[in-house]
């Protein structure tokens, strides 16, 4: 029986380490690398991380948009990615964004979250704003299937707010009911519930937030964004320790170089660790 993603997650991290590394083969990367744009170089460029990293880090976030730019052909190279990657034993989370009316949203499920599917992955990213309800297939499939969901609550990118931050007629903000959402899936979960929020650690002091979702917080914007592992605690206060940090082009721009992407990895995850631990 496959144990529940929340339970799968926390261990990964205390035996790896906590870091999440993008796999986003951007063009400029696949230049900087000396490769090709086109599915010749996607490839190289997949296979180099999968090489150098697939049994070290602990958590991958292959971002599905820079694959599907290349069709099907790019979508067989995921594919082949997310299988690698979890035999080797590492936890893929799938960075597609998917949200749409509920009964669409069981197609978007199944395609991810569906064990024999062949995108089938650790957890999804969703967006919640055609209502945190139209994820319910979502949310049941991944129950069934030990997976689970990062929903984006309070996103890295400075537009976000303008959403994420608007009040309700309740006094809540759109961000604050989405991790409330959350909490309630996750509740009586332990270590942690496998229902987790995406949350920046670009966005500096989130105290006015209640984080203790009990579940995991997705944390994209260290490296390119300009957040740094050392901001983590001010970002997250005492949620930090369930707190994904992800870096996509801050350890990929160490390639193509297997030892070099490697280290970049490793000094993430220690100053992640330390950060975490203060
Ligand atoms: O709020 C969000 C949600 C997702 N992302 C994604 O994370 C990576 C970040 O890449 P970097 O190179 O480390 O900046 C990328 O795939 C984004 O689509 C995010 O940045 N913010």
């Amino acid at each position: 029986m496959t144990l529940p993603f929340g339970t799968r997650l926390r261990s990964a991290m205390d035996e790896r380490g906590p870091l999440c590394v993008g796999v986003d083969p951007h063009a400029a990367l696949l230049d900087s690398w000396g490769l090709t744009d086109d599915i010749a170089g996607l490839e190289r460029f997949t296979f180099t991380v999968v090489e150098a990293l697939a049994d070290t880090v602990a958590v991958f976030k292959p971002q599905a948009a820079f694959f599907e730019r290349f069709g099907s052909r790019g979508v067989a190279v995921l594919e082949r990615a997310v299988g690698d990657l979890r035999a080797a034993g590492g936890l893929v989370v799938m960075d597609a964004k998917r949200g749409d009316i509920g009964s669409t949203m069981a197609a978007y499920a199944e395609a991810f979250l569906r064990k024999d599917s062949p995108l089938f992955s650790d957890a999804l990213t969703v967006s919640p704003y055609l209502g945190y309800g139209s994820l319910k297939p979502a949310v049941d499939l991944a129950r069934e299937s030990g997976a689970g969901l990062f929903v984006l609550a309070l996103t890295s990118n400075p537009e976000g707010a303008e959403v994420q931050r608007a009040v309700r007629e309740d006094g809540r903000t759109i961000g604050a009911t989405m991790l409330a959402h959350l909490a309630a899936e996750n509740a009586g979960e332990t270590p942690m519930g496998s229902f987790g929020a995406v949350v920046g650690a670009t966005l500096g002091d989130l105290s006015s937030f209640d984080l203790d979702i009990n579940g995991p917080l997705l944390a994209p914007g260290i490296g390119a964004q300009g957040a740094t592992p050392a901001d983590l605690p001010a970002v997250f206060g005492a949620a930090v320790r369930n707190v994904v940090p992800n870096v996509s082009r801050g350890v990929l721009r160490h390639g193509p170089d297997v030892a070099a992407l490697r280290d970049s990895a490793h000094r993430y995850a220690d100053e992640i660790r330390a950060a975490v631990a203060g």
